[in-house]
């Protein structure tokens, strides 16, 4: 990837940062289209759906908030403020994006093959198409329906986990960068168009397209860094194999997995460029309909504190697992919601007053 200098017409290759920023902007245009409901076949459309087949449907949206609050508790409590629609879309993304990720995290990871996730890549285009391989799909295929969502962050999703079949090493920040993407940032550019842009908002589509990326990536780099011993433990490294060389430091030191001074400051380095990225997103958050911003300030808050866990741990991400203890997250939540509550210039104010 990197090591191509031109493409195909004699061109410099775009970097990963330009190339998902271009994905930034086709899915910024969509919002302004029409919804897809009105372009589609009159058996397709939404109010033609049989009552026997709405009612499965609610089951299949009901399984999903299970899904959801089984797995990410503070998250799901978090959609419960959100209109019923829209709690019932992201928790129908929520459970896509966990069943693809189980397709190489799970309990069957190891028999996983790209033809697998080809297979899991057609099911997804025939839920965009309307048709609905099962009922957690049929959700999905309501959901995408419903809202100006893209098919391209699914599709990269995807191209993530192929990426992770083959690839256990990472040349520098910008295939970094691209992995994040493909796995968390996705995410970001999946909920924009559920969660909604405040109607008072002067920011532009693609800036707040921009955060979510920025709040995807964040959290990925976050858990990198939190999961250091762990993914050595399976061979892998997901740090930029040039920025360890300028600390001096090599795959045999994370192997080795003790703290030294070079690995602080190697640390400190990476914290630093995660929270860059933490303080991009929130930008972002400001601008998202009132009732989604809770949840997100609240996962936001509580990732960024798994920053301050590692430093609290000395750097040692290789026998400690960072995390953030049940009186903090407990805090965490009431600040949350005043945040996503309060204007800014509000908060601004009282913190200079
Ligand atoms: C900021 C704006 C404008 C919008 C918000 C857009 C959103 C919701 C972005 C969030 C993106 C997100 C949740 C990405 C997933 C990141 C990630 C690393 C999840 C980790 O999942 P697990 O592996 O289950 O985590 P744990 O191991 O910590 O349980």
């Amino acid at each position: 990837m990197s090591n191509v200098a031109t493409d195909h017409d004699g061109r410099p290759p775009l970097s990963s940062e330009q190339r998902v920023y271009n994905v930034i902007l086709k899915q910024a245009a969509l919002v302004d289209k029409p919804p897809k409901s009105r372009s589609l076949p009159s058996d397709l459309a939404l109010d033609s759906i049989p009552v026997t087949t709405k009612n499965l449907l609610n089951e299949a949206y009901d399984r999903c908030g299970e899904v959801c609050a089984e797995y990410a508790k503070t998250f799901y409590l978090g959609t419960l403020l959100m209109t019923p629609e829209r709690r019932k879309a992201i928790w129908a993304i929520y459970v896509w994006c966990r069943r693809t990720d189980e397709l190489v995290d799970g309990p069957n990871a190891s028999q996983i093959t790209p033809t697998a996730l080809n297979r899991w890549e057609q099911r997804l285009e025939r839920a965009f198409e309307g048709q609905p391989y099962d009922m957690l799909d049929a959700a999905l295929a309501e959901t995408v329906l419903k809202f100006p969502v893209d098919i391209q962050p699914f599709r990269d999703m995807i191209n993530g986990m192929r990426m992770d079949l083959f690839k256990s090493r990472y040349f520098n920040f910008d295939e970094l960068y691209l992995y994040c993407y493909y796995v968390a940032g996705t995410v970001g550019l999946m909920s924009v168009p559920i969660m909604g842009i405040d109607p008072g908002s002067k920011a532009s589509t693609e800036s707040v397209y921009n955060a979510a990326l920025a709040l995807g990536i964040a959290n990925q780099l976050t858990n990198i860094l939190r999961d250091v011993g762990e993914d050595a433990s399976r061979g892998r490294i997901y740090l930029p194999q040039d920025e360890l060389e300028q600390f001096g430091l090599s795959d045999d030191d994370i192997f080795a997995g003790v703290v030294t001074d070079k690995w602080r400051a190697f640390m400190k380095d990476q914290i630093k460029r995660a929270r860059i990225f933490f303080k991009q997103a929130e930008m972002g958050v400001l601008e998202l309909d009132k009732d989604s911003r809770w949840p997100v300030w609240a996962s936001l808050l509580l990732y960024e504190q798994i920053l301050d866990s590692i430093e609290a741990n000395d750097y040692d991400n290789f026998t400690k697992r960072a995390y953030v203890g049940k009186w903090k997250k407990l805090i965490t939540v009431p600040v949350a919601y005043v945040r996503a509550v309060v204007p800014p210039s509000v908060t601004r104010l009282a913190a200079t007053g």
